[in-house]
């Protein structure tokens, strides 16, 4: 649960950051999220760079995360989204890849929205 001012009011970078940290730390320790804790390796998918041009991953977030590039909801919003569209964009929907980017989709918006992050 929140306590004091709406988050989304705040224009305090570091607590930003901090309510960042707390949904990629929630979303990482996801069941569903195994397929998206590092970049796609060519060894593991020949073809995939072909396909997907803005590769995003857990482990890149958490670096950029660390570097202060997410001063905007939006960025960090962008980041995370891009990684359920590339997944969904690659691999078909009855695969265990696709339905893992919806329950984490689903869950970390429900992250979002405890922090009064979302809208
Ligand atoms: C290990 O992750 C994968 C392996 C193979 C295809 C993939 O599409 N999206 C992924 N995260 C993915």
């Amino acid at each position: 649960h929140r306590t004091g001012r709406p988050l989304e009011e705040s224009s305090d970078p570091e607590k930003l950051a901090a309510s960042f940290a707390a949904v990629l730390q929630s979303v990482r320790h996801h069941a569903s999220a195994w397929p998206f804790l590092k970049p796609v390796t060519v060894a593991e998918v020949p073809d995939y760079y072909d396909h997907i041009k803005y590769p995003m991953d857990l482990k890149t977030m958490g670096e950029r995360l660390k570097k202060g590039y997410y001063v905007t909801r939006r960025l960090f919003m962008a980041d995370m989204a891009r990684i359920f569209s590339n997944c969904r964009f690659y691999n078909s929907p009855e695969t265990e890849y696709y339905r893992c980017a919806n329950n984490l989709e689903r869950y970390y918006q429900t992250k979002m929205r405890e922090l009064g992050l979302w809208d």
